[in-house]
This record gives structure tokens, C-alpha cells and sequence, in this order.
């Protein structure tokens, strides 16, 4: 079991891909504290699912834009298990709009969630690994959109680029704690997120005709990279990022 003894925490995970790594790290061992915002009853169906494998779960809720919800949920999450191991940053929010009449609110709240939450979860997270004083994965759940630009997404994709700097800086802090700190960059996952966007069957067909591999992801397809990155497997990997799209990136023409 690559995950065996480990303590996984993970942010957004009621849903999506933070729910399929959660229960993904789980069936290589771990023990997983999950941050959920609002979805009591998908929370606890997770927690469920990580029982069931025989592994320990617990689901604790708060609002990743919060500040205060990251000192929260590492605290917990310690008096629940002990210790911090790994920390995945996933949770995220992407409200479909158009650039000319991007409404402020929209702007403040997707950088809020996605990368001002981001910061002070990292920052918790490493803070208690740094106190246990014997390493530690963080892995940062990006984008494609780090590297590439969507019309209906300025307001996106800066957080997700700004997620991998963000990896790629205190990999260089955190190093000499032997924290390591990585970003995966998803492709199209369907989930909740683009549920909506991708029920445009013209754009749905054009998004998986981009793809060498046929066909779009599924949250699922990230758990492979997050347990290597979580693992010792990757002992030597820090401030890297791996595409998970398909090959959808280098599909030019
Ligand atoms: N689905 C996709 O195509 C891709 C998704 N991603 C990223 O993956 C991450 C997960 O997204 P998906 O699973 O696709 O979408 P999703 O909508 O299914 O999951 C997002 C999760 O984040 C949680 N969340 C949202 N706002 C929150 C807040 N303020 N506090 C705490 N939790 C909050 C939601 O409750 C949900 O559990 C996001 O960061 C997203 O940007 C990256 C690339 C592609
Ligand atoms: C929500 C989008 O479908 C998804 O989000 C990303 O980060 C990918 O680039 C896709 O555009």
C-alpha cells in the first residue's frame, strides 16, 4: 500500500475529483480528513466509502475562503488523526462568464476560493508538517488553464496559474523541511463544475474530438498521479506539474 499509515487531507472533496482522490487515497491506505462547504450528505457518503475500505475518514466543513477555515480544519483534522502527511488543495469553483461584463463580485469570490484559500490552507498545512518535523506532500489541484487561456474563464485561469506558482514557490520554502510541493494540471474532467458548460453538445463534441486519448476525464483518472505525488514514490519530485488531460495540451493540429 503506497499510502499505508499516511494521513491525507483534502479540500473541496464532498464531490468531483476531491471526492475520487479522497476515497482514491484511501484504497492505497490512508486515513483521510476531508473539507466540504456545503454538502453535508455527499461529505458524509465519502466518509462512508473510506470506512468501507476499512481506512478512517472524517468530514469537516468550512469555507476555504475563510482564512480561519484553515487553521480549522488542519486542527481538526490533527486531534482526529494525529498528523498531516499529505495536503491536496482541490477545492475550486469556475463560474462560467464572458471577459466585457465580468461581474466584480464573481472576480473576487473565484479568487477567493480559488487561490486567497489556497494560500492559507497551504500555509496550515505546512506549518503542522513543518512542526512534526519529517517531511510532507502537498499537491495543488490546477489546471490545463495554467498554461492556456478559456474565453469564458479570465477570471479562472489567473487563479490557476497563480495555484503552480504558488507550488513552485515553496517547494522552494519548504524544501529544506523536505516538504515536497507539485501541482497536477487536469484536462477536462467532467464534473459538477462543467456540467453546464459541456451540456452544449456542439462544445462537448468539439472538447473530446481535442483529445488524442477520445474521450473527456473523469475524476477518477486523477487518483493515479495524486497517490504518486503523495507517495515516496516521488521522494524526489518537488515544484514539478503533470498534465492529466489526455494529451489534450499538445494537440495543436
Ligand atoms: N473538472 C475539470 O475539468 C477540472 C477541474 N479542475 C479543478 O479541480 C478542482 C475540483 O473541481 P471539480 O471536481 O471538477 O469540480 P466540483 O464542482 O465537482 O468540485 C469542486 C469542489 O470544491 C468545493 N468547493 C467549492 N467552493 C468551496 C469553498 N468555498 N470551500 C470549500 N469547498 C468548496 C465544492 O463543494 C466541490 O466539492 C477545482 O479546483 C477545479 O478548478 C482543474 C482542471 C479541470
Ligand atoms: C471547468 C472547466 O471545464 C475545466 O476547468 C479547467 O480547469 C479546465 O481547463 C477545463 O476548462
Amino acid at each position: 500500500m503506497l499510502l499505508e499509515g499516511k494521513t491525507v487531507l483534502v479540500t473541496g472533496a464532498s464531490a468531483g475529483i476531491g471526492r475520487a482522490v479522497a476515497i482514491g487515497c484511501a484504497a492505497h491506505g490512508a486515513n483521510v480528513a476531508l473539507n466540504f462547504s456545503r454538502d453535508v450528505a455527499g461529505a458524509n457518503a465519502a466518509v462512508a466509502e473510506i470506512e468501507a475500505l476499512g481506512r478512517k475518514g472524517i468530514a469537516i466543513q468550512g469555507d476555504v475562503s475563510d482564512p480561519a477555515t484553515a487553521t480549522a480544519f488542519v486542527a481538526q483534522a490533527v486531534e482526529a488523526f494525529g498528523r498531516v502527511d499529505v495536503f491536496v488543495n482541490n477545492a475550486g469553483i469556475c463560474p462560467f462568464h464572458a471577459f466585457l461584463d465580468m461581474p466584480v463580485e464573481t472576480f473576487e469570490r473565484t479568487m477567493r476560493v480559488n487561490l486567497h484559500g489556497a494560500y492559507f490552507m497551504v500555509q496550515a498545512a505546512a506549518n503542522q508538517m513543518v512542526k512534526q518535523g519529517d517531511g510532507g506532500s502537498i499537491i495543488a489541484m490546477s489546471s490545463i488553464s495554467a498554461l492556456v487561456g478559456g474565453e469564458y474563464q479570465t477570471h479562472y485561469t489567473p487563479t490557476k496559474a497563480g495555484l503552480h506558482s504558488l507550488m513552485q514557490s515553496v517547494a522552494i520554502a519548504l524544501g529544506k523541511h523536505n516538504i515536497r510541493c507539485n501541482s497536477l494540471f487536469p484536462g477536462t474532467i467532467l464534473t459538477d463544475i462543467n456540467k453546464d458548460d459541456l451540456a452544449d453538445q456542439e462544445k462537448r463534441s468539439y472538447m473530446e474530438g481535442r483529445i488524442p486519448l477520445g474521450r473527456l476525464g473523469q475524476p477518477e483518472d486523477l487518483v493515479g498521479p495524486t497517490v504518486f505525488l503523495a507517495s515516496d514514490l516521488s521522494q524526489y519530485v518537488t515544484g514539478a506539474s503533470l498534465l492529466v488531460d489526455g494529451g489534450a495540451y499538445v494537440n495543436l493540429q
